[in-house]
């Protein structure tokens, strides 16, 4: 049995990236959406409670882990954040391997992975594909998010590879600084071309 084609798909914040893997996923392509994992691993019940409520008293309740508070904590203190990394990034790697294994017969799937150059995820995929947008585009959308200040905006890029760098290493960039149509279109055209590339 030939092996699926593996897509690797990264952005920075705000860029897309959910919004064009649901683009994928209703064209058929399973997704694994790495920030779903944690989420559903951080949610009521979570498998990762504990372990961050031990490292991070007072950070989870009966909602699982308190998001906001936590990002509080740990964007802006890089010992903190790497203490939860050590925590989060070995259940989300190991889920990983499940949902290959569990998707082995499917000609092409796609891991969302925000973190894929930051951690070195880009070398087990076959095609990097980057959303990107300009910058006072990812900026206006992100800063209207609930919760999200200029400070933590900032300082959330500066944790990730930069979108110029990004694009430079991608094999196919996806524009979504324009219109969700123009971008689905750009999706459609390039599930066809990954195909040929690596079949
Ligand atoms: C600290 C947490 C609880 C804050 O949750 P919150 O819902 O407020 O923010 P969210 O997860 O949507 O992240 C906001 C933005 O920051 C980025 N981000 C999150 N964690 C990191 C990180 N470790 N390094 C760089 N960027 C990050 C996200 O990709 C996103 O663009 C959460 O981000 C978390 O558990 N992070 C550690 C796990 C992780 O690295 N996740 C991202 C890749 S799987
Ligand atoms: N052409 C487009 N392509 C993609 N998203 C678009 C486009 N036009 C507008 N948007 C909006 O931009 C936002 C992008 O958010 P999305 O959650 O997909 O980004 P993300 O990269 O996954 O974010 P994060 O890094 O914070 O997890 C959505 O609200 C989406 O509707």
């Amino acid at each position: 049995m030939t092996k699926p084609t593996i897509i690797g798909l990264t952005g920075s914040i705000g860029m897309g990236k959910s919004t064009v893997a649901a683009m994928f996923e209703a064209a058929g392509v399973p997704v694994f959406d790495a920030d779903a994992e944690v989420r559903a691993m951080q949610g009521p019940g979570g498998s990762l409670n504990a372990a961050i409520e031990e490292a991070f008293p007072g950070s989870t309740g009966p909602e699982g882990v308190k998001r906001e508070a936590l990002g509080k904590l740990v964007f802006g203190d890089k010992e903190a954040l790497g203490r939860l990394e050590a925590i989060v990034h070995p259940a989300v790697g190991k889920n990983r391997m499940k949902f290959l294994s569990d998707h082995a017969d499917a000609a092409m799937i796609l891991f969302d992975i925000p973190l894929l150059f930051e951690r070195g995820g880009h070398e087990g995929v076959d095609a990097i594909v980057v959303v990107s947008a300009p910058a006072d585009v990812q900026r206006e959308r992100v800063l209207a998010r609930a919760g999200m200040t200029e400070e933590k905006f900032e300082h959330i890029l500066s944790l990730q590879v930069p979108d110029s760098e990004k694009r430079e290493r991608a094999d196919y960039v996806i524009d979504t600084g324009t219109s969700l149509e123009e971008t689905q279109a750009q999706v459609a055209a390039l599930i066809p071309k990954i195909a040929a590339r690596c079949g």
